[in-house]
């Protein structure tokens, strides 16, 4: 299958906006005023879900069991073994909403069909399962994309993964730090509890979780795939859930 590759993204802050605005970088998407609007691609929707909403699942998430995300262990996985180790570039938990996963699953699900399907004018094919994400103090997640990794010998991104659009809803508001920051645009914003945000997958919008100082942070996170683009993978993860 193609994995396509994108050039690393390093706007010069005198060129032309890459969104085409008109504007040079550094008076657009990568504007450093502390007023800026988020750049081309990122939206950010406070309120989407209710006060009642957010208080539910963290009262929920708090009786609930959760476990260090980890990642899957190349060097030590075999064919009778899959060995995970936990991923020094992030320090989340995951909770187990397993007897309720379908709560996340229709917000993820409402959120795509009301807001992220109108703004991309396309349809989503399928969304990865929710998953409900804990930030103790001291958590936080590296600069990473979602569906791309750095190619060493191309120095180019490849799509290893059908995940077009990221998609985070922030469940509560009492903590310190824990901004999600996005390096090449020069934006950060505080998650407040209720707001929506979705940003496309790619090595453009590499993105931060940054270290929680007080307090627990808990958003849900899922990655969709739009039916307009070519898929890398011969079919999708098995906990996907479908819209079309
Ligand atoms: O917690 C966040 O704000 C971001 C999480 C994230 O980037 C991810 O799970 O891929
Ligand atoms: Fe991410």
């Amino acid at each position: 299958m193609d994995k396509p590759l994108r050039d690393d993204f390093r706007p010069s802050r005198n060129e032309a906006c890459f969104c085409n605005s008109g504007l040079r970088f550094k008076n657009c998407c990568g504007s450093s005023a502390s007023n800026r609007q988020p750049p081309y691609g990122v939206v950010v929707i406070e309120n989407f879900l209710s006060p009642d909403e957010c208080q539910a699942l963290v009262v929920l998430a708090k009786t609930l069991e959760s476990e260090r995300l980890t990642i899957v262990d190349l060097e030590h996985t075999n064919e009778d073994e899959v060995v995970r180790k936990v991923d020094e570039g992030r320090v989340t938990e995951r909770v187990d909403m397993s007897a309720h996963q379908s709560r996340l699953d229709q917000f993820v699900k409402q959120a795509l069909l009301e807001v992220v399907e109108p703004h991309v004018k396309d349809k989503v094919s399928w969304f990865e399962q929710p998953q409900l994400l804990k930030y103790n103090p001291g958590g936080f997640y590296l600069p990473h994309a979602d569906s791309e990794n750095f190619d060493e010998s191309s120095q180019r991104w490849r799509k290893d993964l059908d995940r077009d659009i990221s998609l985070l809803l922030y469940l509560n508001s009492d903590f310190e730090g824990g901004h999600i920051s996005f390096e090449n645009f020069g934006y950060k914003i505080k998650p407040k509890a209720g707001m929506l945000i979705f940003f496309p997958s790619d090595s453009r919008y590499l993105h931060t979780a940054e270290a929680v100082t007080e307090g627990v942070r808990y958003a849900i996170v899922s990655w969709s795939s739009l039916l307009s683009s070519p898929k890398v993978r011969r079919s999708p993860p098995p906990d996907a859930i479908s819209l079309i």
